[in-house]
């Protein structure tokens, strides 16, 4: 029998040579650095450089849409218009770092004296941080991207985007009808590009039960910036008093 560290070998089991051999060992093949337990250690590594850039973030909402989305194309001007909003109400902005509509927010945001964020994404073609970005990191795995959108925004702004900006649309939802995040505002910019959508959801799924009539109000759809950020802001006015209120009326201790 072997034991290395919490592991346990047994008969034809046991390697033949020890952890520490292995560890100090030059030669012998590289690949072990595009194996599985290497790859462990490069996530890990990635949420600790995310966890340590975005921790002491002030609040903050997550803007996302199209990355194929030029200036001069109105839902740009909306994205810059959005970031802008966002920055006047206090909010840092946080995008995937790109161009289009990422690039908008990122811009709007930083053009009114906001703190613009970008965590991008590695991608099989060029691709750098677009240039209105104060704080950034590229992540070469979109599930520890996607925990930090989660985690250090408190509302996602949606505007126009493709199937990137549907997956970041949906994966959001899915969290708060689950209550893995709680009271997490998320928004539908552009009733025009978005109504399609809200009434395909209301006549297939919920005609066909697949959500709760309740889960029709998870997602919000407005056309106005203004109204973007009163709806933001109102719920975390109503998440601060309802805490205030729960640190007056204790319930009984779990
Ligand atoms: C020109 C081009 C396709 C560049 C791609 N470069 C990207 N850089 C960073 N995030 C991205 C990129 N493409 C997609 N995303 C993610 O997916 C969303 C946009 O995807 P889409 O264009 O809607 O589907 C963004 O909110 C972003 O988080």
């Amino acid at each position: 029998m072997r034991r290395a560290g919490p592991l346990t070998y047994r008969g034809s089991s046991i390697p033949n040579t020890t952890t520490d051999q292995r560890l100090l060992d030059q030669r012998g093949p590289t690949d072990w650095v595009h194996t599985d337990p290497w790859r462990v250690l490069r996530i890990q590594s990635e949420f600790v450089e995310g966890f340590g850039l975005l921790s002491e973030l002030p609040s903050a909402v997550s803007v996302f849409g199209s990355a194929r989305i030029r200036p001069g194309n109105r839902y740009y001007d909306l994205g810059v218009e959005m970031g802008a909003k966002l920055a006047q109400a206090g909010y840092a902005t946080i995008t995937g770092g790109g161009p289009g509509i990422m690039e908008a927010a990122n811009k709007g945001a930083q053009k009114a004296g906001g703190l613009s964020v970008g965590l991008g994404i590695e991608l099989p073609f060029e691709q750098t941080l677009n240039d209105y970005i104060d704080m950034g990191m590229t992540f070469r795995y979109f599930f520890v991207r996607k925990t930090m959108f989660v985690k250090y925004s408190q509302a996602f702004v949606v505007l126009p985007g493709g199937f990137g900006t549907l997956d970041e649309l949906f994966e959001s939802s899915t969290l708060v009808q689950t209550n893995k995040v709680t009271r997490f505002p998320i928004v539908l910019v552009g009733t025009e590009f978005w109504g399609g959508l809200r009434d395909w959801i209301r006549d297939s799924l919920l005609e066909n039960g697949l959500i709760k009539p309740h889960d029709m109000e998870l997602v919000q759809v407005v056309d106005d910036t203004d109204e973007v950020v009163d709806i933001i802001r109102k719920s975390h006015l109503d998440i601060a008093r309802q805490h205030q209120e729960s640190e007056q009326h204790p319930g009984p201790e779990q």
